[in-house]
């Protein structure tokens, strides 16, 4: 187990700036996922932090200690890859034995044969032990790739996207057993990925990245219900947070869709007829379908348990709504619409940062 802690870091590449002074905190225990997209700065954070590439400035601590001179191996993180890093032409049982070998870490025979016991159980591959690598399928392989960092014991996962190249099922299949794998062993998780439902399903906390800079860290569910900006609030979220614009007007935000919110005192919006962006989730959009409305049902897909709806309303916004599976809309319905006014969150208009909180 271990504790994390990045200040400051900024990582240059020629003249490209892959990191801007991130500062970042995983706690003993933690599961921590990294959420950006495809040059966001992910898997640099991890080589940094496994001691695969220095930091242009800036400090990696691990528990307390500058590990500026500290070797990778030194630094005894385990770094699990999208790619399977297997021998091939080893079975699986080679494969997991391989990182405790005597040359490599002095590690007894009997306790070799032990651990890679336990972690084929706990990795459910104890019938695939005597099989050689290239014989498994996708999803096996991954599952020998992270037995191969469990079994020596490391004091950090950094894992860049292990799941991605899995088709949905096993995917999220494997979601739940490396969570559970966490709490069992209590070992600190960084996790690296793109996909926004890995990240609010498997995370304790999550960290948005966007350009290299750090944009907000918070609970799955401080990241969903109060998003810091409109990028946060699109980057997580299926479907995404509906934004619509706005004007201050006294005491009142009032969207181009007519609605008025009430904002009392402290809103922090300060001057009459500044730009503003209402953000509302879509559970938070309420329709009251068969009243002749001001908008019209655009599309609906069916997901199973609930049913996405676009409506499109008489300003041509496109907002969607999630509702009941059982719900009965037909294309180019009218209904009317209305929003839970205290989920509303409120942006400003140009910078896009959040003005208030939803409760
Ligand atoms: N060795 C390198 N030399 C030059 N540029 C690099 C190097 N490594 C990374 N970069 C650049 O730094 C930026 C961040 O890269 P990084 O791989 O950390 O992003 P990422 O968030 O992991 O993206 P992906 O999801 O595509 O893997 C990218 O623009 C990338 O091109």
């Amino acid at each position: 187990m271990a504790h994390i802690e990045l200040k400051g870091i900024t990582k240059i590449f020629g003249h490209h700036t892959a990191l801007k002074n991130l500062n970042l905190e995983i706690a003993d225990g933690e599961f921590f996922v990294l959420l950006g997209q495809t040059g966001a700065g992910k898997t640099t954070t991890l080589r940094l932090i496994a001691g695969l590439e220095k930091p242009t400035d800036g400090k990696v601590f691990i528990d307390g200690e500058d590990v500026a001179d500290w070797s990778a191996a030194e630094r005894d993180v385990a770094l699990v890859l999208q790619q399977y890093s297997l021998y091939p032409r080893y079975t699986v049982r080679e494969n997991l034995e391989f990182p405790l070998r005597p040359r490599i870490r002095r590690v007894e025979p009997a306790e070799i044969q032990e651990r890679v016991a336990r972690v084929a159980k706990t990795l459910r591959i104890e019938h695939l032990l005597d099989r050689k690598t290239d014989r498994l399928s996708g999803g096996e392989m991954q599952r020998v790739s992270i037995g191969r960092a469990i079994v020596r014991k490391p004091r950090v996962f950094l894992m860049d996207e292990p799941l991605s190249a899995l088709d949905a099922k096993l995917r999220e299949a494997l979601r739940t057993e490396l969570k559970n794998l966490q709490m069992n062993l209590g070992a600190t998780f960084l996790f690296v990925t793109h996909d926004q439902i890995e990240a609010m399903s498997m995370g304790d906390k999550i960290g948005v990245l966007n350009n290299g800079q750090l944009v907000q860290t918070g609970t799955p569910q401080e990241i969903y219900r109060n998003p810091v900006n409109t990028f946060v609030a699109r980057a997580v979220g299926s479907p995404p947070m509906n934004l619509i614009s706005g004007t201050l007007a006294g005491d009142e935000a009032v969207a181009s869709e007519g609605y008025r919110l009430p904002l009392g005192s402290g809103h922090g919006a300060a001057t009459d007829g500044r730009p503003l962006t209402f953000g509302i989730r879509p559970e938070d959009l309420f329709l009251d379908i068969g009243a002749p409305g001001e908008a019209r049902v655009h599309d609906v897909e069916n997901h199973g348990v609930e049913k996405i709806v676009t409506l499109r309303t008489a300003g041509e916004t496109l907002l969607q709504a999630t509702v009941p599976a059982q719900t009965s809309l037909a294309i180019e319905e009218t209904v009317r619409f209305s929003w839970n006014p205290e989920k509303v969150v409120l942006f400003d208009g140009a910078s896009g940062v959040s003005l208030r909180h939803a409760s």
